[in-house]
């Protein structure tokens, strides 16, 4: 066995305590082998003065749009979308997504993420990119069928399923599918009807943005005279292998809806300030039973894809949405952050024990404004960034040693993704 020692930190264990331990890993199944003190390995990484969690699970994103990050600021979703970021997008090649996927999982490595879900398009460039990074992830084709002839939609929802399909598995079983389509809105009920069947047959998860403007609301409501959910419920939408991204406009049946499907929920809630899409109602959420995970969105309209940032916006506005300092505390922000969106993403990691992978983020603690450490679980909500984070392990590997990533070129890939973005940008505005 090639074993690794994580050594002499304060560990974060599932129940939310912390206590200095070391953890032996086993390298070659990827597992926790034990976690005491006084244990031995082949290979030492100091955690001393440091914090050990898990690895962040970044529930919701579009990794490759870090190109089109500071492109379209200070716009609702909408004219976000279909002013500024889908014609760039219209106009990104299979390697721009490479790049801008080597940038995205560089910043995730650098903050301490070690999974995520991604919904984009060339998706098998984000595979290659995954499949070398080292990280865990969920992954799948998003489907718009707005404003296409019926042609190309169907290519493109046979597109999603068959990506779902082929790349299951994939990166020595870290990489997982989905089904995505892109919104319950932007896809036709006819190619649900059609799809969906096939895609439960194949025991494949859906994963969709859902109630996430009041935009998205008002036309499912008017037209079919039901709430979204009730919608996505009657296309067979609605399962517990099932994750929505946003969940900002649900009323309490849909909440119960959610509860008693067992469709989780990711909580976006920087993408939700910044294009003013609203507050999602998360402590009435969990308060129902509902899974709730977090998620960044994409770059551009976060601006980042720092998780520990995620956190500590959910806390903030989890507040002030429920009107009640005592809502999204602490604890909570950072079981959404691990052990939520893992468990919405079908991952056995967000949980340092024994048998469990080893996915893992060390927190260097030596920091004034980690000081004092009265509380490290309030530190990792409130006070702590990615800029923090010392080491990272996935999968028993150590994909970043003293921020120093092991499994990428930090300086190429920088250089390169300035200049794809610069050729976008140039392209874009001609
Ligand atoms: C068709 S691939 C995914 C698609 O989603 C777009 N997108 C990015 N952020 C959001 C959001 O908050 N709501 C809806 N759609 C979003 C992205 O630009 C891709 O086109
Ligand atoms: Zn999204």
């Amino acid at each position: 066995m090639t074993s690794l020692l994580i050594a002499g930190g304060q560990v974060l264990r599932s129940d939310m305590t912390v206590s200095q331990a070391d953890i032996l890993i086993d390298q070659d199944s990827g597992l926790i082998k034990k976690i005491g003190s006084d244990l031995t390995a082949e290979n030492t990484l100091q955690a001393a003065n440091s914090l050990v969690t898990p690895g962040f699970v970044n529930g919701h994103s579009h990794v490759p749009m870090v190109l089109l990050r500071g492109c379209a600021d200070d716009k609702p979703l909408d004219r976000w979308l279909e002013e500024d970021i889908w014609p760039a997008e219209s106009t990104m090649t299979a390697d721009d997504v490479h790049t801008g996927a080597k940038l995205g999982l560089l910043e995730m490595i650098k903050s301490g993420t070690t999974g995520f879900a991604d919904m984009y398009f060339h998706v098998p460039e984000i595979v290659a990119a995954v499949d070398q990074a080292g990280v865990r992830a969920l992954l799948g084709h998003g489907v718009v069928t707005t404003g296409k002839d019926a042609d190309k939609s169907l290519a493109d929802v046979e597109k999603s399923l068959e990506f779902a399909q082929e790349y299951d598995g994939a990166a020595d079983g870290r990489i997982s599918t989905a089904f995505m389509p892109h919104s319950l809105v932007t896809v036709g009920s006819e190619y649900l009807e059609e799809f969906v069947p096939r895609v439960r047959e194949a025991g494949i998860p859906i994963h969709y943005h859902a109630n996430e403007t009041l935009n998205e609301v008002t036309p499912i409501v008017n037209d079919h005279g039901i709430r979204p959910l009730d919608y996505a419920a009657d296309h067979g939408m609605l399962e517990p292998q099932d994750f929505v991204a946003h969940g900002v406009h649900v009323d309490e049946h849909e909440m119960t809806l959610l509860a008693e499907a067992g469709t989780s929920v990711i909580h976006c809630p920087a993408s939700n300030m910044k294009l003013a899409s609203g507050m999602a109602p998360i402590q009435r959420l969990m308060d129902a039973g509902v899974t709730v995970g977090l998620g960044t969105d994409g770059a551009a309209s976060n601006n980042d894809l720092s998780l520990l940032d995620e956190g500590r916006d959910a806390a903030m506005l989890g507040k002030i949405a429920a009107n009640d300092a005592s809502a999204v505390p602490a604890e909570t922000v950072v079981q959404m952050m691990t052990q939520g969106s893992a468990s919405a993403l079908g991952f056995h990691s967000g949980v340092i024990e024994e048998g469990e992978p080893a996915d893992l983020a060390v927190i260097d603690l030596e920091k004034p404004h980690l000081t004092p450490r009265n509380d490290l679980v309030s530190h990792l909500a409130y006070s702590a960034a990615g800029s923090d984070v010392k080491h990272t392990i996935c999968d028993g590997q150590i994909l970043m040693r003293d921020r120093e990533v092991l499994t990428f070129e930090e300086e190429s890939i920088v250089k390169q993704a300035q200049q794809t973005a610069s050729s976008l940008v140039s392209r874009v505005s001609g």
